[in-house]
């Protein structure tokens, strides 16, 4: 199927299966993650209990008293503010405080935003055959990978979410490309706080010459204070733009205080995160956050994550302007497929992602 023709499609709903008998905790494996019908495909078979494999670690389950919803919240910015200097100081410092931060308008129109989460939606309740075309043993191209969990094969404890990942060099993808100026905006800011003259064709491959789009889809969980929809980490990007709908769910670690706390969704706004990659390249300055997705007893919930990444053959290290100074440099040159490699072959594990390229 052309990708353009995913984001068009509305033919057949998912069949609903009556209450699945999983005699054998095997089975639930074979029919989520080998059989294609994700943990959206176990909720909808009414399952009123939380399969043994979905159970996380006490510690890995967000206990309320960690969470602080009122005291402490990530900023959020408006772009249209006209006083730019105003704008890209709170955005270099929400990089460096928070490594998360909110922005109101942004000028993407708020139809694109609307069109991709009905596109969503619309994937997710195709047929389980028509989706498992894109799982990884069957699909046509790496460029297209429909999943669930982050790593089944290298996880102790499954996490309760399915996800359709599409990455794009070049292709037009209405989203994608009318964010674009946004993220040359926020990359332009926050270059030049590095002392990055301009995002020239160099910089850009390095900054965002590899572009993914996640569709995550976090089905209702029979018992979701014993898992998670996403366990703790950060991203590799450079960084991440992420569209949440209405329900909420995600939580990012304070750097000041070490709480997790909550991301509230604002109607037309993107959270937007600094990536593994800019925190390499910035050499520690802008800071890549833990951050983790609660499952939902009762709502469904998507999101939709724009990585943008450097090249995956760029050589990533502390930028050249930044250590220009005699900063000493924390970080080694990495090439930037090998340390997505290495995301990949572990299981969520917080920050640890970043001591690949740790001197
Ligand atoms: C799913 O939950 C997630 C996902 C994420 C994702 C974040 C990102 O996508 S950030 C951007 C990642 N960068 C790129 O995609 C650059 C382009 N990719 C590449 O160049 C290659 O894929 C590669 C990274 C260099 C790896 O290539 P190769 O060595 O040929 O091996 P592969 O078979 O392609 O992959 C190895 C291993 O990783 C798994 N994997 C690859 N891509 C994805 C993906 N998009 N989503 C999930 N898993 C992926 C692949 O299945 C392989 O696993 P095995 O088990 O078979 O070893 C962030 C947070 C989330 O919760
Ligand atoms: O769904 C969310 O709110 C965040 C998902 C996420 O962190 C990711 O896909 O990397
Ligand atoms: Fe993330």
């Amino acid at each position: 199927m052309p990708l353009q023709r995913l984001f068009q499609v509305s033919t057949k709903m998912a069949p609903t299966l009556s209450t699945a008998n999983f005699a054998d905790p095997a089975e639930v494996t074979e029919f989520v993650v080998n059989k294609g019908n994700g943990v959206k495909g176990l909720s909808e078979t009414g399952i009123k209990a939380l399969p043994d494999q979905y159970i996380q670690p006490f510690e890995e389950r967000l206990i309320n008293k960690f969470v602080n919803e009122t005291d402490e919240a990530i900023p959020v910015i408006d772009m249209s503010d006209p006083n730019e200097n105003k704008v890209a100081e709170a955005i270099c410092d929400a990089a460096e405080k928070w490594g998360f931060f909110q922005v109101i308008n942004h000028g993407v129109p708020l139809d694109v935003l609307d069109n991709v989460k009905a596109a969503t939606h619309r994937f997710f309740n195709l047929p389980v055959e028509e989706k498992s075309r894109f799982t990884k043993e069957n699909s046509l191209t790496t460029n297209v990978r429909f999943g669930t969990s982050f790593s089944p094969r290298a996880e102790k404890a499954l996490e309760w979410k399915d996800y359709l990942s599409l990455f794009f060099v070049n292709e037009a993808l209405e989203y994608m490309n009318k964010s674009k100026t946004m993220v040359r905006k926020l990359l332009e800011y926050l270059g030049k706080n590095l002392n990055v003259k301009e995002l020239d064709e160099t910089k850009e491959s390095l900054f965002m010459g590899s572009i993914r789009v996640n569709l995550n889809y976090y089905p209702i969980c029979p018992n979701p204070d014993l898992t998670v929809g996403v366990g703790r980490h950060s991203d590799v990007s450079s960084l991440t733009i992420l569209l949440q709908d209405q329900i909420g769910g995600l939580h990012v670690r304070s750097l000041s205080s070490g709480n997790w706390v909550h991301v509230p969704p604002v109607p037309g706004s993107f959270v937007i995160n600094i990536g593994d990659a800019m925190q390499i390249l910035s050499n520690g300055r802008y800071k890549s956050v833990e951050h983790r997705v609660l499952a939902n007893g009762s709502n469904n919930r998507i999101s939709v994550p724009i990585f943008v990444n450097p090249k995956p053959e760029s050589v990533i290290g502390p930028l050249p302007e930044v250590i220009a100074n005699g900063e000493e440099p924390i970080y080694k040159d990495v090439v930037y497929s090998d340390y997505v490699r290495y995301f990949f072959k572990k299981a969520h594990d917080g920050k640890k992602t970043v001591d690949f390229a740790k001197i």
